[in-house]
């Protein structure tokens, strides 16, 4: 069922029209945003940003069409985030990634115009407040997302157990068993971040996320990120067979937000 508005990264359903459907596009917490980090302010005030992801436990692995989803449990706190700009426990939900189609293009935030392969979204909700994911989505500190870069060079270890799953994936609407990943494995060895509110960077665009942006990016291999460009945004059954890749949202105007650092 169509439930809700077909939109896509291409030329007519891509990003330059999601407005049409979801007019908060033109909002004044859209994301993701460039990041200029002599125009951040340091604050000295944040704490650092503490991961409890001992017992965290994936269940799959899903192919919406978009991007490439892990799923967790969040029925208890087992795996949530704490510290930095977040005033409770946020609580993982899934991560996904966005990429380009080749090259270094692809990620979401940029840093002084710089754009990083692709960039992996670690998405948190405030279930202390909420009573449902969705719920959460909808309100104004609802979602906490970690971005991490992906910048190409030495294959990273810890990323070789999604790359080597997503050919169970490749259609959209499909989904496969994925147990036992622990995404801790995807951090790098630093944790400064800068953090400003924005939104979700796909529809419904919604302006509850709590962005916590890390400085310091992994490495994947080309032909780690190759392998995601392998994916198909066209079900098993369909016709044509497109592939998933650009599917990043461009910069949006920053609308006199501030962007704090949890570094000098
Ligand atoms: N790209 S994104 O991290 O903003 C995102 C996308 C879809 C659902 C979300 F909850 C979400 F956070
Ligand atoms: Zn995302």
């Amino acid at each position: 069922a169509m439930t809700g508005h077909p939109w896509g990264y291409g030329d007519e359903d891509g990003p330059e029209a999601w407005h049409k459907d979801y007019p908060i596009a033109q909002g004044n917490r859209q994301s993701p945003i460039n990041i200029v980090p002599e125009e951040t302010m340091y604050d000295a005030s944040l704490p650092p940003i503490f991961l409890s992801y001992e017992h965290c436990n994936s269940i799959n692995i899903y192919n919406n069409g978009h991007s490439v989803i892990v799923e967790f449990d969040d029925t208890d706190d087992r795996t949530v985030i704490r510290g930095g700009p977040l005033d409770n426990a946020y609580r993982l939900k899934q991560f996904h990634f966005h990429w380009g189609g080749k090259g270094s293009h692809g990620s979401e935030h940029t840093v002084s115009g710089k754009t990083y392969a692709s960039e992996l979204h670690l998405v948190h909700w405030n279930a202390a407040k909420y009573k449902t994911f969705g719920e959460a989505a909808a309100g104004p500190d609802g979602l906490a997302v970690i971005a991490i870069f992906l910048e190409i060079g030495d294959e990273h270890r810890g990323l070789h157990k999604i790359t080597d799953a997503l050919y169970m994936v490749k259609f959209k609407g499909s989904v496969a068993d994925f147990k036992g990943f622990n995404p801790k494995c995807l951090l790098p060895n630093s944790l400064l971040f800068w953090t400003y509110p924005g939104s979700l960077t796909t529809p419904p665009l919604h302006e509850s996320v709590t962005w916590i942006v890390l400085k310091e990016p992994i490495t994947v291999s080309e032909k780690q990120m190759g392998k995601f460009r392998m994916l198909l945004i066209s079900g098993e059954e369909e016709e044509e067979r497109t592939r998933m890749e650009n599917n990043f949202r461009p910069p949006q105007p920053l609308k006199g937000r501030k962007v704090r650092a949890s570094f000098d």
